[in-house]
């Protein structure tokens, strides 16, 4: 089968059910409730995001995804010895190595696989032995894809986070970059996927890059379901994503 024809999976992050939830420090939304509603509105996966500073997702939500989901949980987390800890224990589907910064209002970048080397190979090597399907979030970037291959991730998840911001030229030329790094993963047995700010109307030329297997998609799709529903929320992006692959 064509690359373009593969299905696009589609990793639905639930983090920013959390952020309302502890808002007030209630039991409400419930951000395992809204992983089903996802995965009955066409999500492959569900994506969750452990912050060191617990502002959204927490503990025991990681425990609930990882013990009763009958979908793929990709568990992202900063690669600290606190996080590996946590996710040896869970024995996620997946899990994504990506940058934190406490004061950041969300994630800023790309993780630095290409600096971080001697740092992160350990982690890589027990996450996998473990039995996690390893994925680092990185800039489209040659040197951090060449540093994947060093790493032997199985997965790269390119930051499309610039994509999304910049219009016109600038935004042609970042979704070259993303295309570009995405055939050179593709290229060299490591699985691309791409996320961050995407919506409903920029996800289309990402969804069209026929090497990209997966996209995770979270603060847009929960802000849409306050208007129309998370069910039809991420109905309409799986029908968009779906529509873009032809
Ligand atoms: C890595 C990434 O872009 C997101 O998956 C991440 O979870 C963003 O952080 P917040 O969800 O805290 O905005
Ligand atoms: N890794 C990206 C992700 O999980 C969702 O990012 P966003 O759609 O919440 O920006």
């Amino acid at each position: 089968m064509s690359l373009s024809l593969r299905h696009l999976r589609l990793g639905v992050n639930i983090d920013h059910v959390a952020t309302i939830r502890n808002a007030r420090g209630t039991t409400y939304p419930d951000p395992f409730r809204a992983a089903l509603i996802a995965q009955e509105a066409g999500a492959d996966g569900i994506t969750a995001h452990l912050r060191e500073d617990r502002r959204h997702i927490s503990d025991a939500d990681v425990a609930r995804l990882s013990e009763e989901l009958t979908i793929p949980f990709n568990f992202e987390m900063a690669a600290t010895q606190e996080m590996l800890a946590i996710a040896l224990r869970h024995r996620p589907h997946a899990v994504c190595l990506v940058p934190e910064r406490r004061e950041e209002r969300t994630t800023e970048g790309g993780l630095d696989a290409a600096g971080l080397h001697n740092h992160l190979a350990p982690m890589v090597d027990k996450l996998g032995e473990a039995g996690c399907r390893v994925s680092l979030f990185i800039e489209a970037d040659p040197r951090q894809i060449e540093a994947a291959l060093r790493l032997k991730v199985p997965v790269v998840e390119l930051h499309t986070g610039k994509y999304c911001e910049v219009e016109g030229e600038e935004r042609a030329s970042e979704l070259r970059r993303i295309a570009d790094m995405a055939a050179l993963a593709a290229k060299n047995g490591i699985e691309p996927h791409a996320g961050h700010g995407l919506t409903f109307d920029n996800v289309g030329p990402i969804a069209a890059i026929p090497q990209i297997a997966e996209l995770n998609i979270g603060h847009f799709l929960i802000g849409e379901a306050i208007f129309l529903g998370l069910h039809e929320s991420v109905a309409e992006i799986r029908r968009l994503m779906d529509a873009a692959r032809g």
